[in-house]
């Protein structure tokens, strides 16, 4: 990769991903997007060919960063493909309006969810929220719009807290925050109509990849009878897994969890942080998408018809790129 020259702002991207200060699935499959329009737009190759193997050296930059958020592929995929073109030119031109493009449709996608998603809250009702996520608050955007009064528990969210961005957001959508560590989820869900959460992929059998605790929060929002509703878009399914791949689950630095000064303090111990855990399908009520909404088992039909049976991963150098099978990451559920 080395050999390609990529754009400053391709590193850019990368490390804000990589450090999460860009984060969110959604925000992540923007960023990269963008980037890779940033590449084409700089790129000075004198070639169609050098052209092409610097967009793939960005893309597989990009891929570096997180693995779990399946939008990050779908968004390089969406915009790769649309990388056409017998001069620099023409493949610059179609490279950055097809990056446009999907940036278009990942705006509208949410606004269409929200609507969706909207739909199932009623006036008075509480949700229950696990991290941070765009999808799950376009829900609650519209819901506001259309005059409904909500309430909210907000599970902080450990390691990184991202219940307190949420609790922000909500508080500006007119919306009765209360803030509860996690571990007090069980006993504020008797005061929840709903769990509302988003998701960084879903698997082909309906299985959602979120933020580490939401499955806990499922499982025992079922036990109390609460239904779970996760709001995803398309582009959070994950393509891969209709030929049996797993998702891979990101593991972090554990001074996310203590400092390091602390834990030397404690004696010999091991820290772990996976960011994502994976809720099996039963315990989900409904997946909401910009399509409408499913129930996880029917999941699979819609990835059927959006991604077809094959896919293809075109960061990779033509002379590597499999067929449909990839290998599996480590630690996948
Ligand atoms: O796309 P939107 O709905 O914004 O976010 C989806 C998910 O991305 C986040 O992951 P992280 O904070 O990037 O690790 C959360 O797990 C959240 O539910």
């Amino acid at each position: 990769m080395g050999t390609h020259d990529l754009d400053a702002a391709v590193e850019r991207v990368a490390e804000d991903i990589a450090a999460m200060e860009t984060r969110g699935a959604a925000a992540i499959a923007d960023a990269a997007a963008d980037a890779l329009q940033q590449q084409a737009t700089q790129s000075d190759a004198d070639t169609p060919e050098a052209f092409r193997a610097e967009l793939r050296a960005a893309a597989r930059q990009l891929l570096e960063t997180r693995p779990t958020a399946v939008s990050l592929p779908n968004a390089l995929r969406y915009v790769l493909q649309r990388m056409d073109g017998d001069s620099v030119e023409t493949l610059r031109r179609n490279t950055v309006a097809g990056a446009d493009e999907f940036r278009a449709r990942l705006d509208r996608a949410q606004t269409d969810l929200g609507r969706v998603g909207a739909n199932r809250l009623r006036d008075g009702d509480r949700i229950m929220t696990h991290c941070h996520s765009t999808d799950v608050l376009a829900c609650v955007e519209t819901a506001r719009e259309q005059g409904k009064e909500l309430s909210a528990i907000v599970k902080e969210t450990r390691p990184r807290n991202q219940g307190r961005l949420t609790a922000e957001r909500l508080v500006e959508l007119g919306v009765d925050v209360t803030l509860i560590v996690d571990s007090a989820a069980r006993r504020y869900l008797n005061d929840a109509d709903h769990v509302l959460v988003g998701a960084d992929a879903i698997a082909a059998d309906g299985s959602v990849v979120n933020k580490i605790g939401t499955s806990g929060l499922a499982v025992n929002a079922r036990d109390r009878g609460t239904p779970i509703v996760v709001a995803a878009q398309t582009i959070k399914l994950d393509p891969d897994t209709m030929t049996g791949n797993l998702v891979e689950i990101e593991t972090r630095d554990e001074s996310e969890v203590i400092d390091p000064e602390a834990r030397d303090a404690i004696g010999d111990i091991d820290v772990e942080n996976p960011a994502f855990d994976v809720t099996p399908p039963r315990y989900v009520d409904a997946i909401v998408t910009e399509r409408g909404q499913f129930p996880p088992e029917s999941i699979v039909t819609l990835m059927r018809e959006l991604f077809g049976e094959g896919i293809t991963d075109p960061w990779v150098e033509p002379d590597a790129r499999r067929e449909t099978v990839v290998e599996s990451g480590e630690d996948r559920p």
